[in-house]
């Protein structure tokens, strides 16, 4: 058979998009046996298995016309609605996407051109960095810490850069488990209106706090104090199930009518069934669903920190998240956490180096590590496993 290059063939943004590594370490992770702490797959005992076999059950049999049917673009709409009234604004300012990474992939879209300045944390979110790159932006990173982006750093940043926009994980951030201040928060919302600004705030995480309450998002302040300029996402995965790929994105109106344009060139709109699965499923218990899941991933926290404290060779540091589903772990200098997970990997256990959440590069001691699928067990074994990798490592330094 003739074959093709087909590298020659593709265009040229097609160089700038690269796999995905928690993708790729999943598939790793598939072997039986082995204990991933890597992807923050949502635990599955958490999953309203037999509720939604019976609505879905229901919605074929009721509105099967509707389900099995196009749909609108911007959402079923009950369900945006349903997330209007739950955010607190009107529905034309809500657009159901498939997952935040869409949104996060329509953002790009729309708002990034080549060589267009964006800015975002180191580490940040590597499903992001991973959505943007494909639009040639250039990556202005500050350093993440446990009480979110280091303000100085962005201050002086903004002195010199107007980017595109910023994107942020507030809360809970996805690797370093940074949770902002109110404070900060003010601070960073007074910095960004001065410019005028787009702040794309990430809130995958929000229902997912270990203490008394949530703080409010950026966009709950800037709408307080009528700045428009806030894009805020959060999704259905954590609080309900990854699988129906069902998130969305609060904008102000001119905003979300450009998102959805891009949208109808991406997928048409997000299936309808599973728009309608999830609208039914949030109708009865659902605070009290969000509180299992909270107590859920505080006991895991509380479990993975437990044995890290008792495993874990000095040196190593590591965070106490206050929410989410990920430690965030600092090797000692000059140890590489690659090599690590080669070592971890032989003794069954998975987790995701550090490096691609870093937009512009470093991190190689660091890895992140998600208590969100194992059970108990699971973690203390994981864990174990981790520190006999770690300690075979250091005997090879
Ligand atoms: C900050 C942040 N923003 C968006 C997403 C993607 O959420 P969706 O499921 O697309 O709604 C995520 C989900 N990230 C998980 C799941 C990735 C799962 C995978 O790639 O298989 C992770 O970092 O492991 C996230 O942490």
């Amino acid at each position: 058979m003739k074959t093709l290059d087909w590298n020659t063939l593709f265009g040229k943004g097609a160089g700038r998009i690269q796999a995905s590594t928690i993708r790729e370490l999943l598939k790793l992770t598939q072997r039986p046996g082995v204990i991933s702490f890597a992807g923050g797959l949502p635990a599955p005992e958490l999953f309203p298995k037999e509720e939604a076999a019976r609505k879905a059950a229901e919605i074929l049999k009721e509105k099967g016309e509707v389900a099995l049917q196009y749909g609108p673009t911007e959402g079923y709409g009950p369900l945006r609605t349903w997330v209007a009234e739950w955010i607190g604004v009107k529905p034309e300012e809500v657009l159901i996407t498939t997952g935040s990474q869409q949104a996060l992939d329509l953002l790009g879209k729309v708002f990034l051109d080549e060589g267009s300045p964006v800015l975002l944390e180191a580490p940040s979110y590597m499903g992001a960095i991973q959505a943007f790159r494909a639009y040639g932006p250039r990556f202005l990173t500050v350093p993440a810490g446990e009480e979110g982006p280091d303000l100085e750093a962005l201050e002086a940043t903004l002195k010199r850069e107007r980017p595109r926009f910023l994107y942020l994980i507030p809360s809970f951030q996805n690797p370093s488990g940074g949770l902002m201040p109110l404070r900060a928060r003010k601070r960073l919302l007074e910095m960004v209106m001065a410019q005028g600004l787009v702040v794309v705030e990430d809130d995958a995480y929000r229902e997912l706090y270990f203490g008394e309450s949530r703080l409010p998002s950026l966009f709950e302040l800037a709408r307080e104090v009528g700045y428009p300029g806030v894009i805020y996402l959060s999704s259905f995965s954590k609080i309900l199930s990854p699988g129906l790929r069902v998130a969305f994105a609060v904008a102000h109106p001119e905003a979300i009518t450009k998102l959805t344009q891009a949208k109808q060139g991406s997928d048409l709109h997000t299936p309808v069934l599973n728009q309608m699965l999830v609208h039914e499923l949030v109708q009865e218990g659902f605070p009290e669903r969000l509180s299992k899941i909270r107590a859920t991933y505080r006991a895991k926290a509380g479990t993975m920190l437990e044995a890290l404290d008792q495993e874990m060779p000095k040196g190593v540091r590591y965070t106490r998240p206050q929410g989410g589903m990920f430690v965030w772990m600092e090797l000692p200098q000059g140890l590489s956490a690659e090599a690590l997970f080669r070592q971890a990997i032989a003794q069954d256990v998975a987790f995701v180096p550090g490096g691609p959440f870093f937009a512009g590069g470093g991190g190689e001691n660091t890895l992140r590590l998600s208590y969100a699928t194992m059970g108990p067990e699971g973690i203390v074994e994981g864990v174990r496993r981790l520190a006999k990798a770690l300690k075979r490592l250091l005997a090879l330094a």
